[in-house]
Formats: C-alpha cells, structure tokens, sequence
C-alpha cells in the first residue's frame, strides 16, 4: 500500500489531503502537524476550517484510510511521498523584509525529514515557494541523507477556499514538475499515479521543476491583476458616470478575455495574492529585472489605493468625520463562504476607520470575535506563522464590538459598510434595517450586492464599487 503524509495540516494540507483519502481508498494518507490545536480539531466534530462539503469528505475516510496525527516523525518515515504544505510567510526582518518568502518553516521540514527517514522518498512541494527552493531543499536533503534518495517535485495548489473541494474533485489543471532525469521522471509518474485515481490525463501538466514553481506565482499574479485592473476601472467609472458592472459584462464577453474574476471589489485579500506578488517582485530584483518588478507592483499598489479609496469615500460622504459614530461592519472575512480572515480588506477598511475615531460593530457569520480583535492588533504578515506562534491575547481594540446578527450591527448605526459578499447579505429587510439607523443612514457597498435603486428608494444614500454616484456624493472629493 502506498503511503502518503502531508506535513502542514492547514488549508491547503488538510483538504487536499482529504480529497486524495477520498479518491484513492488503496493509499493510506498521514496528515501531520506541529499545532496540536489543530490536529485535535481535525480529529473532532468541529473541523478547524470551514470550507463547504470538507466535512462530509472527512467524514467518509478519517479513520479509515485518512488519520491527522502529531507524531510527524512517525508518518513522515514510514511514508513513500511527503507533501509539505507549511506556512511560508513573507519575511519581516532581515535581507528581503517585507517581500521575500520566509523559507524556516520550510528548511526545518526538509532537515526533519532528512533526519528520520530511513527509506527513500519522492518530497512534493505543495506550498507555494520562490522558484528555484526546490533545489535548495535538494541541498538540504541530500547533504542529510544518509545515503537515502530523495526525488524532488513541485506540485503547486491552485484551489481557492470557499470552493476548495469543487476545485480539487474537477481541477483545471494538476501541475507536477520533476527533474529532467531517469529518476526524476520515475517520482513524476508515481505522483501521476495518485492524481490518475479522478482526474483526467489531459489535465495532469508535466513540466520542469522551474516552470512549475512559476507557474503558480504567475497564476496567482494574472488572477490578481485583473482585479487590480478591473478596480482601476472602477474609479474611473464613478468619475465619467459608467457602470463598472456593465464594463466588466462587455469586456468578458469578449472570448479572448473572458467573464471570470472581472468583478469590482473593495480590494483583493487572502493569505495568498499579496503574498506571492511580493515574493513575485523579490525575485525579479534579484534576477536584475527591475522593470518587470515594478510593474508586478502596481497590482499591490491599485489594491492599497482600491481600500484607501474606499474608506475616503465613507469618511467623506459622512461630513468628513466619522468620530464617534456608529459604523457597522458586514463582513470581515476575504471572501464569503469562508471563514479565514486572512490579509482580508476588511482589516485596512476598519482601521483605517478606526484612524477617523468611528465606533465600530461587526457581523461576520463565520469569523469569532477573537480573530477580529487579533486581526485588529496584530502585526502585519504574523497572520501567517504557524498558530502557537502567534500573539494570541493583544490588547483588544475598544471602540470594537462584534455581534452575531446584521440587525443588531446596524442598529442605531450612521452608516453600514459591506465588507464580504455573504448570500445572506442580499436577502437582508433593509426596510426595517433603514428604520432603526440614525439618518441621514448611508450604504457602503464593498462588493456590489445590494440593489441600489431599491435602496435609495428606501431613503438611503449608497455608494456602490464602480457605479454612478448618489447625488449626495457627487460634490464629495474622493482623494485616495
Ligand atoms: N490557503 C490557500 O488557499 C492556498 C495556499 N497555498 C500555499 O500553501 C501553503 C500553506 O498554506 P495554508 O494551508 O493556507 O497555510 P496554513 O497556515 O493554513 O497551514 C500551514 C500549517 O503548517 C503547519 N506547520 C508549519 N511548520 C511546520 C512543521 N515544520 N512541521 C509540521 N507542521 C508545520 C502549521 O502549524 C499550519 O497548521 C502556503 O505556502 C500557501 O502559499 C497554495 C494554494 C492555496
Ligand atoms: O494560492 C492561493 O492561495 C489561491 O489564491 C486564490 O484563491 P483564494 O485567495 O482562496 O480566493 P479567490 O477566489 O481567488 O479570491 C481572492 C480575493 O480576490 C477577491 N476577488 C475575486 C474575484 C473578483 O472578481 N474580484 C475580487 O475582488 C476575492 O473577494 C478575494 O478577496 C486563487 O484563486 C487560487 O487559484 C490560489 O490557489
């Protein structure tokens, strides 16, 4: 039986993982971690993430042909393949800061493995790595081995959460690069084999380790900079009186471009956009392509200005001051359908609004009042350190508070921004939502759900990414 272990049970880790369990009862899968939280949770009812129909895979195999385990040394020796799916942060301190990929959680994996194995192994690179780590961590294990061999691959992920399973049940494509030798293409096709078990042959790629590793941070910056792009319209829209959505319909239409990720937002988030855009740039200065560097930036860039835009717009609207009013929060997570509060805009809009002195009530049905505080405190790019490394009781923010319910966030309130594109947020009674704010009440729309024709005939005044401005705005400057 072939034997499987994932080192890093987190998002990408613990569904992937699940997924492979699911399709291939004959392999047996070893999720391993060094929080003991999370593998406790995994092994519980309550699943440490919430990613639609995760449980129901879970379900189906833990215990079975899929176990999550603390013991790493233990399931990383007796595995034939070992995916490592570690945290690999942007750097805060040191050569790099703030753009280049943090490598430690990564290295100590490599070094661990290196250490207790005992039989070779085929070592797949999951997490998302600056190209060329593979051969670092070749250095790594080989120098390490003992005389054991280790193939190298580079399998990057491409799912999104929210859709994680969907995404890993029918992918697009699975990308596997492998070294261009005998044994080399051997470890290919043994990680050929596993993918075989559900998905079609034409979408299994084979490339060289480089190209794959590449692959995934350019995949990541073209999804990115066509937000960016579509967010630059957007401002552009609310100057000349277009309708970001209507220019986003006409240019998909057009099959070369196509209809996908075309919506105007507040502003991408994730742990990951920002993050592999970063490293992206790094990369491309030390390459000596300072051109190119720059010009992966502007993405970043359009992003910050797309939030700061935003909260100018909120501020401005409500007589440039929101000091001391009421401003409820629909929405804290990056996306709907998860709850992971990741680099989410929501953290730059409520700070920045917290910078102008506003009250601030928040509703996120999947996100704990305990992330929101954390997310509010901590500093940026700690998010992603593995959990027991994180400041886990900072100062909590006091003009914060977070309520189970969008009525109660709105209660009384000046204002309402939407923050994540929750369903549940476009069914709302913003008749009787209208009723209880104080006026005049205002609508900031984040992420262009509500209709705004009905709700300005309900009395509000709404500002909506990208489309023509309320009257109330039109005379309001909206510097960023
Ligand atoms: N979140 C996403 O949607 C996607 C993430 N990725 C990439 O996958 C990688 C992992 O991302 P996530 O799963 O989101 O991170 P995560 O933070 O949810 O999970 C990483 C896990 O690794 C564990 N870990 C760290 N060092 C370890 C070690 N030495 N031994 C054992 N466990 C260790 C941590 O405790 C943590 O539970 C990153 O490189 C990310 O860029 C790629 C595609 C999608
Ligand atoms: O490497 C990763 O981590 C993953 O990053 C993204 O997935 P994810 O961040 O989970 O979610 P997306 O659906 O890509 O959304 C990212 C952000 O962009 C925003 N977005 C997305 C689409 C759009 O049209 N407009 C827009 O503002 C979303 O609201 C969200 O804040 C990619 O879509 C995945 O392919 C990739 O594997």
């Amino acid at each position: 039986m072939v034997k499987i272990c994932c080192i890093g049970a987190g998002y990408v880790g613990g569904p992937t993982m699940a997924v492979i369990a699911l399709k291939c009862p004959s392999i047996e899968v070893a999720v391993v971690d060094i929080s003991v939280p999370r593998i406790n949770a995994w092994n519980s009812d309550q699943l440490p993430i919430y990613e639609p129909g995760l449980d129901d895979v879970v379900k189906q195999c833990r215990g079975k042909n899929l176990f999550f385990s603390t013991d790493v040394e233990k399931h990383v020796r007796e595995a034939d393949i070992v995916f490592v799916s570690v945290n690999t942060p942007t750097k805060t301190q040191g050569l790099g800061a703030g753009k280049a990929a943090d490598l430690t959680y990564w290295e100590s994996a490599a070094r661990m493995i290196a250490d207790v194995s005992k039989s070779d192994k085929i070592v797949v690179e999951k997490s998302t790595v600056p190209v060329k780590t593979a051969e670092a961590i070749e250095k790594i294990l080989t120098h390490n081995s003992k005389g054991i061999k280790f193939q190298i691959l580079s399998n990057p992920e491409f799912l999104a959460e929210g859709t994680a399973i969907q995404d890993l049940f029918n992918p697009d494509r699975v990308l596997i690069g492998g070294r261009e030798t005998p044994e080399g293409s051997k470890a290919v096709q043994a990680l050929k084999d596993v993918y075989a078990y559900w998905v079609p042959e034409d979408r299994i790629l084979t490339t060289n380790l480089w190209s794959a590793e590449l692959s995934k941070l350019a995949a990541n910056a073209f999804l990115a900079q066509r937000i960016s792009s579509v967010n630059a319209m957007s401002a552009l829209c609310e100057a000349t009186g277009a309708d970001v959505t209507q220019v986003s319909y006409a240019v998909g239409k057009d099959t070369r471009i196509g209809p996908k990720f075309l919506n105007a937002s507040v502003g991408f988030g994730g742990s990951c956009f920002q993050k592999d855009i970063l490293n992206l740039v790094y990369i491309c200065e030390c390459n000596g392509l300072p051109e190119v560097a720059e010009y992966w930036k502007q993405v970043i860039k359009i992003n910050d200005y797309q939030k700061n835009r935003f909260v100018n717009r909120v501020v401005s609207s409500m007589f440039n001051t929101v000091s001391n009013k009421k401003i409820a929060i629909l929405g804290f997570a990056f996306k709907k359908d998860t709850g992971d509060t990741r680099e989410t805009p929501a953290i730059d809009v409520c700070k920045g609004l917290l910078g102008d002195k506003a009250r601030l009530s928040i509703f996120d049905p999947q996100v704990t009042v305990d992330q929101i505080q954390r997310d509010l405190t901590m500093k940026k790019f700690d998010w992603d350190h593995p959990l027991h490394l994180q400041p886990m009781s900072p100062t909590t923010v006091k003009q914060v508070t977070c309520v189970w319910d969008a009525y109660e966030a709105t209660k009384d309130a000046h204002g309402i921004c939407i923050l994540t594109e929750w369903d549940e947020f476009k069914n709302l009674d913003f008749k009787r939502i209208y009723d209880n704010m104080q006026k005049p009440a205002f609508v900031f729309d984040g992420r262009n759900i509500v209709n705004v024709d009905q709700l300005r005939e309900i009395g509000f005044i709404v500002y909506s990414i990208g489309k023509p401005l309320d009257a109330w705005l039109k005379d309001m400057p909206a510097v960023a």
